[in-house]
């Protein structure tokens, strides 16, 4: 499907629901171009009037009653193209306004549903671009151009038809340039096209730069990189101003031609009017009624046509956002696995039964991993960084799928799992602890939201974070936000592990903090594993061999590949890789 057909469907989609008010923008916007197609007509017919009587004045029977019921009809055209204008803009602004609501939520709605290699493979600033940038330029579209294309498309044809039938000769004087202007627009629109897309993306690459940046602060500041940011920030800016300029002097440029066009056709309309009265095609009283009708067609003609093109870019723009919206709807959501089995706790073991995995086409990261967690037991996973650990645990909750090999739930492969269901037993401590705008309470009890207080001190303790949350002013009131975040990376992870452990999963993983770790955290966390995973079936993706010294089994992952297995005795005692490892960092220790 091409880019506007995509467009295009995404704005019928979204506008299909308010169809009535579609309707009545369209009948109004009929209504108003009519009145304002028609009202010239008897501004000639006045003007032909008011010369009859003047010339009349001499023979005594001059009458202005002609004259003032044409003038009285013109105003109440003008009026009533008017009146349709206010009505229809209202009942316009109020569908724009709940369709881009739609859009919006929709956007977000579906971003709740994607795969995670969406967001692994998108930067958030590209994301945030689809909310500001591309939504409020369709937004603005819709408010300022729908209406404009609806109305000025009836006038443009009105005005035709109308023309021919009021003076066939002046009518085609009027429209003979238009083939060539449009020849010439079309050239330039599609030239202003290119550069407004290129725009758009530009903008959404200096936004997935900007917040990469401003994520990334501390680490540019403490490498003394601030004046090369800036500088790498110019030249994404620079990207974004040079699209900017040549999407808006090509799109600009087809205002002023037109108007010279416009300029350029009065003259010709004027003298083809003067030639018609001096060679006595018609009278001087009905040729100038015919000029001063015709040099406003050619205004009303000209106009959608200037119009149009004045607020191309702002619907190149609004067509822009839609196929990038249109996109982003068209993305395979997760597979909810509607008919597949619901589970309730683990009964015997959790498996890995020779996973092979690659985040991307020939690049595989782990193979043929075989890893079994009994019930009740807690089984550690440590290798080198990039040895595929986050991964083992990405493939289990199902944020990706194997290629090759199954993983099963007491025998059930996962993929038959109901997603939802699989997602209720398994729970998930990440390595990045994320806290949300609330209170701490509110923030523990985020994956139970009806928990009592009880149990949110409970697990908290358990956790070991309710001394320090006890410490803190408003205690577990404390509101929490990433403005004003009071606790470091293993504080948050303690409050992830209570969030945890409030939800009480039947298989736990936990993917220890690695950075920012004062020692009392350290040692917090240490507690907090142990009473978290005492008697329940558990997944820890250590760092820190120290943390996991007590697990039932402990697996070593090296380049993808499980190279040892066992627990911490047995592996010392091989003297192998596991044996390396720890005697390294037991040396710095
Ligand atoms: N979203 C992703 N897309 C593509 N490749 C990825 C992605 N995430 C990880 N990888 C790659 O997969 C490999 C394994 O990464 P993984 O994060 O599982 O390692 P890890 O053992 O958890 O490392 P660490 O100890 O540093 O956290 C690495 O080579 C990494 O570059």
């Amino acid at each position: 499907m091409s880019d506007t057909k995509k467009a295009l469907k995404y704005f019928y989609k979204y506008l299909k629901p308010y169809w009535k008010g579609v309707l009545i923008v369209v009948l109004l916007s009929l209504v108003s171009s009519g009145a304002a197609v028609i009202a010239p007509t008897y501004l000639g017919r006045a003007v032909t009037d008011l010369t009859t009587y003047l010339g009349d004045l001499k023979k005594g029977t001059a009458s202005l009653s002609t004259f003032y019921s044409a003038l009285g009809s013109m105003l109440f055209f003008y009026c009533l193209s008017m009146v349709a204008i206010f009505i229809a803009w209202m009942v316009m602004s109020k569908f724009n306004a709940d369709s881009t609501n739609d859009m919006r939520e929709n956007l977000f709605s579906k971003f709740q549903r994607m795969l995670v290699r969406y967001f692994d493979t998108h930067q958030d600033g590209k994301l945030l671009s689809l909310f500001t940038s591309d939504l409020d330029n369709i937004f603005n579209a819709m408010n300022n151009a729908i209406f404009e294309v609806i109305s000025q498309g009836i006038r443009f044809i009105g005005t035709i038809i109308i023309m021919f039938v009021v003076n066939r000769q002046l009518a085609l004087t009027t429209i003979a340039t238009t083939p060539f202007i449009l020849i010439i627009s079309v050239v330039i629109m599609k030239k202003a096209r290119v550069y407004l897309d290129k725009q758009q993306d530009e903008i959404s690459d200096l936004n997935g730069y900007i917040t990469e940046q401003i994520n990334g602060e501390k680490v540019i500041i403490t490498n003394g990189l601030r004046e090369d940011s800036v500088k790498d920030f110019k030249k994404y800016n620079n990207r974004v101003r040079s699209a900017m300029f040549k999407g808006q002097f090509y799109s600009g440029i087809l205002f002023p031609l037109l108007n010279g066009f416009n300029l350029l056709n009065l003259a010709i309309v004027i003298a083809m009017g003067a030639w018609m009265i001096m060679s006595h095609q018609v009278t001087a009283a009905v040729g100038l009624g015919l000029i001063v009708t015709f040099v406003e067609y050619s205004q009303t003609y000209f106009e959608p046509l200037t119009q149009l093109t004045s607020i191309y870019s702002m619907i190149q723009l609004a067509l822009t956002g839609a196929k990038r919206l249109a996109n982003v709807e068209s993305q395979k959501d997760e597979d909810e696995v509607p008919n597949g089995k619901k589970i309730d706790g683990l009964k015997k073991s959790l498996k890995l039964e020779n996973v092979s995995f690659g985040y991307v086409k020939d690049k595989e990261v782990l193979h043929d991993v075989s890893i079994s967690v009994d019930k009740g037991k807690s089984v550690a996973l440590v290798g080198p960084t990039g040895s595929g650990k986050t991964t083992v645990m990405n493939l289990i909750n199902r944020f990706y799928d194997v290629n090759s090999g199954k993983i099963t739930f007491d025998g059930t492969d996962i993929r038959d799992i109901q997603l939802e269901s699989l997602r209720n037993n398994v729970g998930i401590v990440l390595q990045d602890s994320i806290l949300f705008t609330g209170t701490i309470a509110d923030n523990i009890r985020y994956g139970k939201p009806e928990a009592p207080m009880e149990e949110v001190v409970k697990a908290a303790k358990q956790a070991n974070i309710h001394d320090f949350i006890m410490s803190l002013p408003d205690r577990y009131e404390t509101q929490v936000s990433e403005s004003d975040s009071v606790f470091s990376t293993g504080q948050k992870q303690l409050i992830s592990i209570a969030r945890t452990l409030l939800t009480d999963p039947a298989f736990l993983i936990l993917d220890e903090a690695t950075s920012n770790v004062d020692t009392v955290t350290e040692e917090n966390i240490q507690k907090a594993m142990d009473h978290v995973i005492a008697g329940r079936t558990s997944f820890v993706i250590a760092h820190r061999l120290k943390t996991i010294l007590n697990s039932d089994k402990i697996v070593v992952l090296k380049q993808g590949r499980v190279i040892e297995q066992g627990n911490h005795e047995e592996l010392l005692a091989q003297k192998g890789f596991y044996y390396k490892l720890y005697t390294d960092q037991t040396a710095f220790d």
